[in-house]
């Protein structure tokens, strides 16, 4: 995955303001054409009949034109550039969570995470479309018409510039509960997805131990708590715009009626020592509303603000999790190219290594192995004592806290791990089988695996028997429509059509396995294994048998500690 670079941010973020001040400026032409409407009026009452009205009602026109096409060209521009911005966020985010190691306990859950990417992320759209438009106008609208209309009245526009101020105080006020209902809101969403997803994996469980009620109780809760979170934003979101109504109602009925007592002579002063004819007066009148539109348009886009910040601080959230490990982060690929050049089996050397999970005790403190190229070892060892973690150090899956690893007499880091990846075949304890065909489960998009390579392996470990390995065939979820040993041998055939991994690690090829096919599996894998360095963890001491070299992991963390 690559991470965008900044500039397309930045650049995003700049064309946005050019939308948003094109429709601010839009915004404006109002002035003119409220002129023009109170001109004609003027013309009318006056008795110059409809000749008065065609030149205005033509420019009127004219301007209102102009003013939709800035609008819309505005309204197009700031929506292409936020959907182009959100794409960067959500590229950011995905490349953060790639960035973390794969085996992070602390690994922000696969149901969270999809649900900030997928379905949360969308609120930055409205807040960029809607709100950052909107407060542009509200910036440059409410002034110019203040100043024009204290040009001609300033009883007029202190009416205007004593309500406004209102507005924006408790616009603050309100934003601060809306912003935090709308966090409280996207929280509870994320976690209800995390929950049913994780759930929803483990079905087969829940239905087997009768824990289905319970989980749909507790599921049924989490959904009234998001109903109880969702409507306190709806009502501070109702509540902002009630207020905002108000204020300004109440600001264009004091111009009013102070207008219309001034022209009737009741209120004659605040008009710089001159009466408004009745075009004035019109023209403040017309302006008054719009002074107060901006303000209430910000107000309706209160709530798309207090999502999308809430949006983008999830978003941020994702970037801070995880356990880095060598070479995860996009920078770091092909840092060293020459190193996906080399051939033939490699050498392992581990010195001094040092690795505990965060938070738990030691696993290893001073680790040394070294194993020849070409070599094939069994890991054995008790339970826990660490020997998945060993293949997953060896694999630059997890980050040794010190000391070195060695393939090929390269060492793992942040600049080769991933260059080194490419000639490892690595197989975990619980293979992921996804939803899909067999041969897109073996092929996993990599390039150069079509489908004689995938049938070849499929016959490598013995799958081809198999119905559900047959062209066409889907399995579910998880690997639903496979046994536990026909899932294994398809991990393995994932190695086999890997041309480049001539170091395989493989963990508990045969655990849970009845002999016949732990025996097929352990053919496989030493045929696989051919002319390849070979390390596999395991208890089975028949398979053990069958490997050239046995490491007993307790007996060497043993003799170290002594
Ligand atoms: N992702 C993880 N985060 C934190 N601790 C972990 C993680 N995975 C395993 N552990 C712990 O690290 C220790 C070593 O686990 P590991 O899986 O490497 O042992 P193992 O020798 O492969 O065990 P087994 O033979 O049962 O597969 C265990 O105590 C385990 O609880």
């Amino acid at each position: 995955m690559t991470t965008p670079s900044p500039s397309p941010h930045l650049q995003s973020l700049q064309s946005q303001k050019v939308g948003s001040a094109v429709q601010g400026a839009a915004a404006l032409l109002w002035l003119p054409q409220a002129a023009l409407l109170a001109w004609a009026v003027q013309g009318l009452a006056y008795g110059r009949g409809l000749a008065a009205v065609w030149w205005p009602a033509g420019g009127i026109l004219v301007l209102g034109l102009l003013r939709a096409a800035c609008e819309a060209w505005g309204a197009r521009r700031v929506f292409a550039q936020a959907r182009a911005h959100l794409s960067i966020l959500r590229a950011h985010a995905a490349a953060a969570l790639a960035a973390g190691s794969p085996l992070d306990r602390a690994r922000v859950s696969s149901g969270l995470a999809a649900s900030v990417i997928a379905e949360q992320a969308e609120a930055v759209v409205p807040y960029l479309v809607h709100y950052q438009p909107a407060r542009w106008r509200v910036m440059v609208v409410p002034l110019a018409i203040a100043t024009v209309v204290a040009g001609l009245s300033w009883v007029a526009a202190l009416v205007l510039l004593v309500a406004a101020p209102l507005i924006p105080v408790f616009m603050a006020f309100v934003g601060m509960s809306a912003q935090a209902a709308s966090k409280a809101q996207m929280l509870e969403m994320g976690s209800m997805n995390a929950f049913l997803l994780d759930r929803l994996r483990g079905l087969a469980t829940l239905r087997a131990l009768d824990a289905v009620d319970a989980t749909a109780q507790r599921l049924g809760e989490s959904a009234q708590s998001l109903r109880r979170r969702t409507m306190a934003v709806l009502r501070i979101a109702f509540l902002s715009s009630a207020v905002l109504e108000l204020f300004s109602a109440l600001g264009v009925a004091m111009v009013a009626a102070y207008v219309g007592f001034h022209l009737l002579g009741t209120l004659a002063f605040g008009t710089w020592g001159h009466r408004l004819s009745l075009g004035e007066g019109l023209f403040i009148l017309l302006l008054a509303p719009a002074f107060f539109e901006p303000l209430r348009d910000i107000a309706a886009v209160w709530h798309d603000r207090a999502a999308g910040e809430a949006a983008l601080n999830a978003l941020g959230q994702m970037e801070r999790h995880g356990l880095a490990f060598p070479g995860g982060h996009a920078a770091a690929v092909n840092a060293e190219p020459g190193v996906a050049h080399a051939h033939g089996a490699p050498s392992v050397t581990m010195r001094g290594l040092h690795f505990a999970h965060p938070g738990e005790a030691p696993l290893f403190g001073g680790f040394e192995l070294r194993i020849a190229a070409g070599e094939h070892v069994a890991l054995l060892g008790a339970s826990g004592s660490g020997k998945s973690a060993l293949l997953s150090l060896i694999a630059g899956l997890l980050p040794a806290a010190r000391g070195e690893i060695e393939i090929g007499g390269v060492p793992m880091t942040d600049r080769t791990a991933t260059a080194l990846r490419q000639r490892i075949g690595w197989m975990g304890q619980k293979p992921h089988v996804f939803a899909g065909s067999v041969e897109a489960n073996v092929a996993l998009g990599r390039s150069g695996v079509g489908a004689p390579q995938v049938a070849s392996a499929v016959r490598l470990v013995g799958l081809e028997a198999v119905a559900q390995a047959h062209p066409g065939t889907a399995l579910g979820e998880g690997g639903v429509g496979l046994s536990g040993g026909e899932a294994v041998r398809l991990a393995m055939a994932r190695i086999a059509v890997h041309a480049d991994a001539v170091l395989l690690l493989v963990d508990e090829p045969t655990a849970h396995l009845d002999t016949e096919t732990a025996a097929h599996v352990a053919d496989a894998l030493l045929a696989l294994a051919f002319g390849k360095t070979l390390i596999v963890a395991t208890h089975d001491p028949v398979l053990a048998s069958r490997i050239g070299r046995v490491v007993n992991l307790d007996v060497e963390l043993l003799e170290r500690a002594a």
